[in-house]
């Protein structure tokens, strides 16, 4: 492995989450030692705007880590040793799209579920491998990509089909957050709970919450039952939270485990398990692309603008599980402290009844060759059949990527379980390649009035 400091890249400069990200690693200098920070974005202009608060940011705290802004790849990546990941293809204005197209035809419209979801994938699989190969291209040979772009569940079986050797790690915050919440519950710091847990991205369950050796699930079940996994202080220590859509969200996995009580779910789950209260309170006109531009994204554009004219940076961001969870899993594999946090894998037998390669979420020791997957055992029946059948659909529109096949991707638009019928699939899907036209790959169709055509 390389020795620090190290020079990091961070692929989706100009995200939202940059400035949260900087300050984590700021904060943790001392176990993550930076010898320079670069930004990376197609999008020079909305880099642009936020590179001065992340300088910023820098430098209260350090003079002496060297800060670039780009959009060369070859600047970017040259000798790197990390790059974190949070490329949004096609920004907030196609997530909308993900999320209106759906709910037009009665359907959840979300970022990273259901049709909305293989959408975004369909956009992001190709522009993923494309940093892969810029990576392998300029950065340091061993140099690990730390990947946050979403979906991740179809991002990684994306790279993994595509670039079986690259060193890309797909990491979630989720599961972050909701040991975070049960911490809040249980009045223990979240870094002092080892869960179990098996699933996919966004599509998975919490089996066992370990405090100093004791399981606290039941303590949780009853809380759960009463208010869902929302605390007061969640929402204080996560401005985000407080939003109502998250409230929401936080409030579901009480329905869930009222009839599913025996695991914690994933709070994604909602959008399958209870597709029809979704849509009903969901507003078409109204999504939550619509409350990320009018809130986070917004907040965040007056401050640097604000910090352009008066020199003063007004608290405009959020420092929260987000950033330091790529921090931890970062140091991890910095110095192969072989810490437990739960990442997205390659199977191969953790969940024993699920294919040896599919990409699962379970826990993982992370050491500087990458994430030794836990065995988690044989999940129940009604648990793998849920699995299997979103692990299909994701696999489907991977191969629809690939290969550029239209009955694939509306393959996997059918089995997706939050579309009702193969029409309603196909009109979403429909809808969407004309959306996306400027961001898919071209679907062909292999058949037309009943004669396969290639
Ligand atoms: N895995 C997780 O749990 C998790 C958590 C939070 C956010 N995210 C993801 O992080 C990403 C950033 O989210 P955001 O809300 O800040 O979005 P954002 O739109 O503010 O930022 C994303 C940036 O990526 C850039 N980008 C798009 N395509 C690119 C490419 N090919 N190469 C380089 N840069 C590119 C955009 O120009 C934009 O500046 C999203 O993918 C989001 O889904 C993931
Ligand atoms: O709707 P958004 O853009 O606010 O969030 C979508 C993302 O939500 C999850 O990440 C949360 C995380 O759970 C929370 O603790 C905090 O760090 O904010 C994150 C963003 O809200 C989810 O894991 C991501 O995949 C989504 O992109
Ligand atoms: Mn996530």
């Amino acid at each position: 492995m390389f020795k620090p400091p190290f020079i990091l890249s961070i692929a989706g400069g100009g995200s939202t989450y940059t400035p949260g990200i900087v300050k984590s690693l700021m904060v943790r200098l001392a176990d993550f030692p930076l010898a320079e920070i670069r930004l990376y974005d197609i999008d020079g202009e909305r880099q642009s705007v936020i590179a001065p608060v992340v300088e910023k940011v820098i430098r209260d705290h350090s003079q002496s880590i060297k800060f670039t802004v780009t959009t060369d790849p070859e600047v970017a990546f040259s000798g790197a040793h990390f790059v974190f990941a949070q490329m949004r293809v096609g920004q907030y204005k196609m997530r909308e799209q993900d999320e209106k197209i759906p709910l037009r035809h009665g359907v959840v419209g979300q970022e990273t579920c259901g049709p909305g979801g293989l959408a975004y994938g369909l956009r992001t699989i190709l522009p993923m491998v494309e940093l892969c190969d810029f990576v392998e291209r300029y950065a340091h040979q061993k140099a690990w990509i730390v990947n946050y772009s979403n979906p991740a569940a179809i991002v990684a079986e994306g790279v993994r089909r595509l670039r079986p050797n690259a060193r890309v790690l797909n990491i979630c915050d989720m599961p972050v957050a909701a040991m975070r919440n049960m911490g809040a519950i249980l009045g223990v710091d979240r870094h002092k709970l080892e869960v179990d847990y098996f699933g996919l991205n966004h599509f998975g369950w919490f089996t066992r919450v370990l405090v100093d050796g004791e399981d606290r699930l039941p303590e949780l079940r009853r809380h759960i039952a009463k208010f869902g996994l929302l605390t007061e202080d969640a929402a204080q220590t996560d401005p985000q939270h407080s939003d109502p859509s998250w409230v929401k969200t936080w409030r579901h996995i009480k329905p869930i485990m009222d009839h599913f009580p025996e695991f914690l779910p994933n709070p994604y789950l909602q959008y399958y398990l209870m597709p029809n209260d979704i849509v009903e309170h969901q507003n078409p006109d109204y999504t939550r692309a619509n409350e990320v531009m009018d809130g986070r994204e917004k907040k965040l554009f007056a401050a640097a603008d604000e910090y352009k004219k008066t020199g003063i940076l007004p608290d405009a961001f959020h420092v929260g599980v987000h950033g330091a969870f790529i921090v931890d899993v970062a140091c991890s594999l910095a110095f192969d402290l072989r810490q437990r946090h739960l990442v997205i894998v390659e199977n191969k037998g953790a969940i024993a009844n699920l294919p040896y390669d599919a990409m699962v979420e379970v826990p993982a020791y992370i050491t500087s060759e990458g994430p030794e997957p836990v065995r988690m055992g044989a999940v129940p029946l009604f648990h793998q059949t849920l699995l299997m059948q979103q692990l299909a659909s994701e696999q489907l529109l991977v191969e629809a990527t690939i290969e550029g096949s239209y009955e694939k991707a509306l393959q996997a638009f059918t089995l997706n379980r939050t579309v009702p019928t193969m029409q309603h699939a196909k009109a979403i899907l429909d809808d969407m390649i004309e959306a996306n036209r400027d961001y898919w790959p071209k679907l062909q169709q292999a058949w037309k009035d009943g004669e396969k055509v290639s």
